[in-house]
């Protein structure tokens, strides 16, 4: 039997008051029975590190450098991020493939150096509007995932994926509780072609528009994990509800 997990990605929002405002919104009042974890902008890793001593409440980043230390202006290893005290790192979000050209080899990358310095790499996938109207998801998703998959079976048994179909993030507009489930999954079913293992254990989470609202049916399915959550994350009522709907099921 997989915990959830529900992972709160903050991106590109939010200042050092905030930061602390919302962390101790959200640390004393974690629900039992479900992980959860903060994927903090890198400025505010250090404050968050120190603040979370002690707490249940895991802290992540957002990003990593598939390379380790070394002169590569502006990036940051994953050793720097275990070293701020972080458990988790989303690596291949759609919004860094999309921005910052990051292929799939390069997600790929980005797990295994995170993985081979101590951190979970949550690694996203999901397709856009017109790949998905073009019945292309899974074919997209596969695509994504092969080189993550690639990295065999003692490594993709540590992973955790997150479906995120682009069209959903931050559109208000969450897959529905089928279509995710349609992908999950397929996903799933890749895992098992890796490893028994990998099939049981790897959590798959759902991303895109989920609201407290919406996370009870989404949760609620054998195959969705738990969920990563943009803007709903930033509302600690909202995060802490969405995190209650992963206990109730
Ligand atoms: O990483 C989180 C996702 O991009 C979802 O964002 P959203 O909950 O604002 O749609």
């Amino acid at each position: 039997m997989r915990s959830k997990l529900v992972a709160g990605n903050w991106k590109m929002h939010g200042r050092r008051d905030m930061a602390a405002d919302l962390l101790s919104a959200l640390a004393p009042h974690l629900p039992r029975g479900v992980d959860v974890a903060v994927c903090v902008p890198f400025p505010y890793l250090d404050q968050a590190g120190a603040a979370l001593v002690g707490s249940a409440l895991h802290l992540g980043a957002q990003d990593v450098s598939e390379c380790d230390d070394g002169a590569f202006t502006g990036e940051v290893s994953a050793g720097m991020l275990r070293d701020m005290g972080c458990r988790y790192v989303i690596v291949g979000h759609s919004e860094r493939r999309a921005r910052h050209g990051e292929s799939s080899q390069c997600v790929a990358d980005k797990a295994a150096t995170a993985l081979r310095n101590g951190l979970t790499p949550i690694v996203c996938v999901g397709e856009t509007k017109d790949e998905r109207l073009a019945g292309q998801t899974e074919s997209v998703v596969s695509e994504q995932l092969a080189p993550v998959l690639a990295l065999g079976a003692d490594r993709v048994e540590r992973l955790v994926i997150a479906y995120e179909p682009i069209w959903a993030i931050g559109t208000g507009l969450s897959a529905t509780v089928d279509e995710a489930i349609a992908v999950h999954s397929a996903i799933r079913g890749a895992l098992g072609r890796v490893s028994r293992a990998a099939a049981d254990r790897v959590q798959i989470l759902y991303g895109g528009s989920v609201k407290p609202e919406t996370a009870p049916a989404l949760f609620a399915a054998d195959d969705i994990d738990g969920g990563l959550v943009g803007g709903a994350a930033l509302d600690p009522e909202a995060f802490l509800a969405i995190c209650k709907a992963a206990v109730a099921v």
